[in-house]
């Protein structure tokens, strides 16, 4: 029976029942012309797959993908309760339906792997160009503000060369006013509101510049990004020059130097001697506890050629200069302000920042300066503070141009210091020190002849260190300096001043502890003072001050000594 009802179906819809499932399926779609009849009933449609082929209907599951197979195109519904043959196609062109509400109305899952997954490729297409749009508007981006960048470099080395343009024609026109009224004249020459201009684009305005003299300092301030972009540095520096002379002349008026300076450089020569000269440092022999060997090197290096200059000449002439390296407050400083006392010299405490010029080559010339200027004010020592910040290796990557440059001239200028030395009778001395040997300059540690070793205070030196710190405290009887002197092991000398200063206030902590500033004032000084040091002070002191040398900086030291040391 049921055989029979398919051949009739068959029949109807002119299936050839020998023909494969996959062309019976074709047929009875194909027979849905859309232009005869557009709209197939879903009811219609199974029922004609089942009379075809009864085995679908119970896989309905699976009747969407198999559709698809037949179609060739995956999106195949329309309506909400029938199908379109031709709507397939357009449907799926236009995506526009909804694939799962059209799947829900005939009650059939929808073809997920398929739908979605075009679905979800089309999104990733989608997100992809997106990022691809971002990514070259970026790049576009960045382009802009290279050039942007290119453009601002370029106007300041025009602005450079342009003031330096200036400034030379300053110098023709009113070589007397030049360095008292040199803003003035500039502006006469005229152009100088226009340079101001252009560098006011950079971020700072005309007013801040105060005109053409300060945009050349403003430029040169630039040297870095010039140099990088190819500018003239060497011409702005010159027109700094003169700008610096302009600049620092009033200054230069109220500093009266004490002795003939001749050099080239006054006004620079009274900046450093109201920076860095002390003629008389106060610091005595017996100020210093301990280190009897590096005093025994000093006398011999510095103290002796000074007394006796015609037995040190020749081979015997006196050491270039000393280096004084060790772990921090072990009395380096200390040691050169008492050899600087001891024999009479004027003191020149210079640190890194004292030679650090603002300008183009004002480093070099803050050098140059400083030793004529000792040799004006001679004997003299020079003493360098932390020479490895000043002097550090040469040729490092991250080597400044500037302070390649001061390297140079400080190597010649203590190449000089011997010759004068030895033939004008001026004393100069450089003397040094380090925390960081390691990181000298090699060319500069051949130069520094003597290279001494300042160790943490041995127990001796550390008992001489306490006492001196205490000679004018009142000290209780049971103060046991010697058992301080043990505690204090692996202490530097700052740090055991340190310690004597908190055990020689815990007495007025103790005294005014819980009292009003009314009641503390009514107590007499000569009562305060009166109030002795015990050795429980210094325990406690002890205990709340920790030394500030690491044992690993030690033996950094001592293998630096072992490799380069020279007493
Ligand atoms: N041998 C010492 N004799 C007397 N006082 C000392 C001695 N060593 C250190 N001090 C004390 O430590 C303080 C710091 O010493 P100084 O500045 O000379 O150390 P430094 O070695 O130059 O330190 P830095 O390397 O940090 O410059 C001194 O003012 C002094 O109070």
């Amino acid at each position: 029976m049921m055989k029979k009802q398919k051949l009739e179906n068959y029949q109807m819809v002119g299936v050839d029942a020998a023909k494969s499932k996959e062309e019976k399926m074709k047929i009875i779609f194909d027979k849905f012309d859309v232009n005869k009849d557009s709209h197939l009933g879903i009811t219609e449609l199974l029922g004609w797959i089942m009379a075809v082929e009864p085995t679908l209907s119970n896989d309905l599951q699976r009747l969407p993908f198999l559709l698809q197979i037949y179609l060739g195109n995956p999106s195949f519904l329309a309506g909400s309760k029938g199908l379109s043959y031709s709507g397939f196609t357009h449907i799926y062109e236009e995506g526009h339906r909804n694939f799962d509400h059209d799947f829900n109305t005939i009650n059939i899952q929808p073809p997920i792997h398929q739908g979605y997954a075009i679905r979800g490729i089309l999104q990733q297409q989608q997100q992809r160009s997106l990022m691809l749009q971002s990514q070259l508007q970026q790049q576009q981006q960045q382009q802009q503000q290279q050039y942007q960048q290119h453009e601002q470099h370029r106007s300041l080395m025009l602005q450079s060369q342009l003031v330096q343009q200036q400034a030379q024609q300053c110098a023709s026109l009113a070589t007397n006013t030049f360095s008292n009224n040199l803003r003035n004249t500039t502006q006469q020459v005229g152009g100088g509101i226009s340079s101001a201009g252009p560098v006011s684009n950079i971020g700072i305005t005309a007013q801040q510049m105060g005109g053409v003299i300060s945009s050349a300092v403003q430029v040169n301030s630039y040297g870095n990004t010039m140099q990088q972009v190819g500018g003239n540095l060497n011409s702005a520096a010159e027109v700094n020059k003169n700008v610096n002379s302009a600049e620092q002349e009033n200054a230069v008026k109220d500093v009266k130097s004490k002795v003939k300076y001749d050099g080239s450089h006054p006004e620079l020569a009274a900046r450093l001697e109201k920076e860095i000269l002390d003629t008389n440092p106060g610091v005595k022999w017996d100020d210093v506890a301990g280190l009897s060997e590096a005093k025994r090197i000093l006398q011999e290096t510095v103290v002796l050629p000074l007394f006796m200059p015609e037995y040190f000449q020749g081979i015997r002439r006196p050491w270039r200069g000393v280096l004084m390296f060790g772990p921090p407050g072990t009395g380096k400083t200390l040691l050169a302000k008492a050899v600087a006392t001891e024999c009479g010299m004027t003191f020149m405490n210079i640190s890194c920042s004292s030679l650090c010029g603002n300008w183009y080559g004002e480093s070099e010339r803050l050098t140059r300066c400083l030793f004529e200027l000792a040799r004006a004010h001679a004997p003299t020592m020079i003493f360098i503070d932390e020479i490895d910040s000043l002097c550090s290796v040469r040729g490092s990557a991250t080597e400044h141009e500037t302070s390649r440059r001061l390297k140079s001239e400080l190597l010649v200028q203590i190449d000089g210091l011997n010759n004068s030395n030895s033939t004008s009778g001026k004393m100069v001395t450089l003397l040094a020190a380090t925390n960081f040997p390691g990181n000298l300059d090699e060319a500069l540690r051949r130069r520094l002849e003597k290279r001494i070793y300042i160790p943490l205070p041995d127990f001796e030196t550390r008992k001489k260190l306490i006492q001196i710190n205490l000679k004018s405290i009142e000290l209780a009887p049971e103060v046991d300096i010697e058992q301080v002197a043990q505690k204090t092991e692996g202490y530097s000398g700052d740090d055991i001043t340190n310690i004597c200063r908190d055990a020689s206030l815990n007495g007025m902590r103790q005294k005014i502890a819980g009292k009003t500033i009314d009641e503390i004032k009514n107590i007499l000084k000569s009562e305060m003072l009166k109030i002795p040091v015990t050795m429980e002070d210094f325990l406690e002191a002890v205990d709340k001050i920790k030394p500030t040398v690491s044992s690993a900086d030690i033996q950094r030291h001592e293998k630096w000594y072992s490799e380069f040391g020279s007493s």
